[in-house]
């Protein structure tokens, strides 16, 4: 029996950063996702070892469990256990469990998301000797949500073949989750996510967990009822960056300037609440949805000048900004920034030939372009019976 998780990446409208001080935030999922796979070996095959196949970076970890379980015993905890935060000191053994595998350099990021693997994986599945395989149609680290996507799909796949759930093994195809479930994957991403990116506010595993478009403030979910097809063009600008220093850096300058930011944060909660009650109002004809996407546009402006403020631009970021303001097109970074991706609004009359063009000349810059579908579906899974 293998199981196949998938979840989506997804894009902020309004109210990143902020959301981590309390602001309300929109996002919606994108048709990018993030698939996990789980099988258990058949017992003539168990040689008592974990493997995390990471297809995409061509990278192959192994762990005899008996090593994992000498090693995490220590921490002493309930397992299977109930979503429950890693503790710095098991962050410790768990960091020390993946500098064994002598990762390469270049892959170092990943360390992230292979100890997220490690903490998830024992805590919902104990220490079965088991085969996980992941990939990825998400840049890594570029605004997308691909730690929230990998949180999702991780904690969906052990939660799936859990003796915590009862699942119809034998449904054929791609099958959704009750909302029981879907909350416990949610809370299992969200500890995941805190291993990656230190202080998340949870926006990004819940996007990626219900899909569709969703307000966020302060841990609670709200489902939009969108009236608006919006189309974005998202620019990866392809400067690395990092979320957890990007995130650290915001707090640290509410430190230094707590009053001014303060105001910073209530002027993206009101922006992000314009946001989401355009995107909910009624598009009855052309006109209105012109004048819909000119005051998201606006909005967006807005929205950027902010995040100027907190510091997280990036001369990359400021690039797009000019190259698309030639065509009055308004554009924003969208997660962490600090490069990374920027979402440009294509208004519903904006001709082909003019979206062409655009592409053409930010493509010339280096950056690379793409068209994401938005508001689709959260997390699924799919059930294969191959022995
Ligand atoms: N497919 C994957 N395989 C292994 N690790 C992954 C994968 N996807 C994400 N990660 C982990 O998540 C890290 C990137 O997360 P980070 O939060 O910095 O960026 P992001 O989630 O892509 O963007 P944002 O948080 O701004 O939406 C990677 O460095 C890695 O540790
Ligand atoms: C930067 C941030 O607001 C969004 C990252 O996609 C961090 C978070 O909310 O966890
Ligand atoms: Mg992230």
């Amino acid at each position: 029996m293998e199981v196949t998780a998938r979840a989506p990446g997804k894009i902020i409208l309004a109210g990143e950063h902020a959301v981590v001080h309390g602001s309300t935030a929109v996002a919606a999922s994108i048709d990018l996702y993030t698939y996990v796979s789980l099988s258990f070996p058949p017992h003539s095959d168990n040689d008592g070892m974990l493997k995390l196949h990471l297809k995409d970076m061509n990278l192959e970890l192994c762990w005899p469990v008996g090593r994992i379980k000498e090693v995490l015993s220590e921490v002493g905890r309930q397992i299977p256990s109930p979503p429950t935060s890693c503790s710095p000191e098991a962050t410790k053994l768990i960091t020390a469990l993946v500098e064994e595998q002598n990762i390469p350099e270049a892959q170092y990021s990943l360390t992230g998301g292979i100890s997220a693997f490690l903490w998830l994986y024992t805590s919902i599945q104990g220490y079965k000797p088991a085969k996980v395989v992941i990939t990825s149609e998400l840049p890594l680290g570029s605004g997308l949500g691909s730690s929230a996507a990998i949180c999702v799909s991780l904690s969906a796949a052990f939660v799936a073949l859990s003796d915590s759930v009862n699942l119809e093994h034998s449904q054929k195809g791609w099958l959704m989750f009750g909302e029981d479930e879907l909350e416990l994957v949610n809370k299992w991403a969200f500890e995941g996510e805190k291993i990656i990116h230190g202080r998340p506010s949870g926006i990004d595993n819940t996007v990626s967990t219900y899909g569709n478009m969703i307000k966020f403030r302060s841990g609670e979910l709200t489902r939009l009822k969108s009236n608006t097809s919006l189309k974005m063009l998202i620019t990866n600008t392809k400067v690395g960056r990092n979320t957890k220093a990007l995130v650290a850096g915001v707090s640290e300058r509410t430190v230094r300037h707590p009053n001014s930011m303060a105001a910073v944060f209530k002027a993206v909660d009101s922006i992000s609440n314009e946001v989401a009650d355009i995107i909910q109002s009624p598009s009855h004809d052309e006109r209105i949805v012109s004048e819909k996407e000119e005051k998201l546009g606006e909005l967006m402006e807005m929205s950027q000048g902010l995040l100027q403020c907190m510091g997280v631009s990036h001369a990359s970021i400021e690039t797009v900004l000019r190259t698309t303001l030639k065509y009055k097109l308004a554009t924003k970074l969208t997660g962490a920034g600090g490069g990374g991706c920027v979402l440009t609004l294509l208004p519903t009359l904006l001709s082909g030939m003019l979206v062409d063009k655009v592409i053409a000349e930010l493509e010339a810059c280096g950056f690379q372009c793409l068209i994401a579908g938005i508001g689709g579906k959260g997390l699924e899974i799919s059930f294969n019976s191959f022995s």
